[in-house]
């Protein structure tokens, strides 16, 4: 299989980043969250996680050029009064790795000068040439906080195309989440974490986070009729006009209420058919960055789905960090796209409409 060395590695990276993440969450302090200079949070698990990551990659690939296009950046750490979060963030990371069987293994302990300039490594541009891994290191920071859902979301682009991904879901029933799922009542509805993962051409996988159990291929839904289709979007409002999306799913006759939820889970998710359509419209003005994008949208569309812009055009991921979109992102099956594209293309014209009286 194609890609398999760095499916393997991008695996291990991303269940071990998520290791870092839960421990994390358990016992999050108030002094584990800063604010950026946009005012988006960031804690020590995010910078955690994207240091164990590039690391890993790194270690287990050593032969190969590595460029990594990542969220973090170590900027803030750098300053005063940061040493000791710098500190506590360099503890987590070494307890993170000394725990893994790594395929070279660990000999030192990492210093806070190794944890920075590991953070980094993820300070390339990207674009259309050549190989670049993408990663968000904890997508959904604010489910995060909140103990809800979020992904360590890791793809790697080849000539500007996403030929792997993989989802770490530590908080993501194995279970289906869909508002009518039968397996709601079934045993296995309590156990959470999953790992979805895909290389271009060879479709699309799920297995627990946490134990070795195979992996099994998973499928969009197959759902034809739009009325029985059910539909996520953020969880957070600020990330996604909720009014449009509620506007094109009345459009399509969709009866469920929206599945609200953070992160690129809902790719995922997706991925196995708990719901059908995922519609996310930024406010004006928000440029989309590729690493909220790149694993779940191989991860969808080799689970069958399609993934493109409000204007039916596929997403370009080859211009550096950004995505540049016709007004958000779409996804459905095939059966269910040519009639969500008509209601998405009606409802923005309608709001153009009214907001230009
Ligand atoms: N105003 C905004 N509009 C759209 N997306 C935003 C946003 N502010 C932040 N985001 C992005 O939305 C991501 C979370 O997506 P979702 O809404 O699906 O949970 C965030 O990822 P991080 O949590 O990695 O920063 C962030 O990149
Ligand atoms: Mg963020
Ligand atoms: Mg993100
Ligand atoms: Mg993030």
């Amino acid at each position: 299989m194609a890609y398999e060395k760095e499916l393997d590695a991008a695996k291990k990276a991303a269940s071990l980043a998520a290791r870092l993440c839960q421990k994390v969450q358990k016992e999050l302090l108030q002094s584990d969250v800063q604010s950026k200079s946009d005012k988006s949070p960031v804690t020590v698990a995010d910078y955690g996680s994207q240091a164990v990551v590039s690391l890993l990659l790194q270690r287990e690939l050593s032969s190969e050029p590595f460029s990594l296009v990542a969220e973090e950046d170590s900027a803030d750490l750098r300053k005063d009064g940061s040493h000791e979060i710098l500190e506590r963030i360099t503890k987590l990371v070494n307890d993170t790795l000394a725990t893994e069987n790594l395929h070279k293994p660990v000999d030192s302990t990492l210093s806070t000068d190794d944890l920075l300039k590991a953070i980094d490594c993820g300070t390339s541009e990207g674009g259309p040439n050549g190989r670049h891994w993408v990663l968000d290191p904890i997508d959904g920071t604010k489910g995060f906080l909140r103990g809800d859902q979020y992904a360590v979301a890791l793809g790697l682009l080849e000539e500007g195309k996403v030929v792997l991904g993989v989802l770490a879901c530590p908080n993501l029933p194995l279970a289906s989440i869909a508002g009518d799922s039968k397996d709601k009542n079934s045993s296995s509805s309590d156990e959470k974490g999953c790992l979805f993962f895909a290389t271009i051409g060879s479709g699309t996988y799920m297995q627990p986070l946490d134990s070795k159990s195979d992996p099994v291929k998973v499928h969009v839904s197959s759902v034809e009729n739009p009325e029985e289709a059910s539909f996520f979007e953020s969880f957070e409002g600020a990330h996604s006009l909720h009014d449009l999306s509620s506007s094109i799913a009345n459009k399509l006759g969709v009866k469920a209420p929206p599945v609200r939820i953070d992160s690129q889970a809902k790719y995922g998710a997706l991925s196995r058919g708990d719901g059908a359509i995922y519609l996310r419209f930024p406010h004006k003005g928000y440029r989309e960055k590729i690493w909220d994008h790149v694993a779940g949208a191989i991860v969808v569309t080799e689970a069958g789905g399609i993934v493109t812009d409000a204007g039916g055009k596929a997403l370009d991921f080859s211009k550096g960090k950004y995505l540049d979109l016709d007004t958000g992102i779409i996804v459905a099956n095939e059966k269910i796209m040519p009639l969500l594209l008509k209601a998405v293309r009606e409802s923005i014209a309608e709001q153009e409409k009214a907001s230009s009286l």
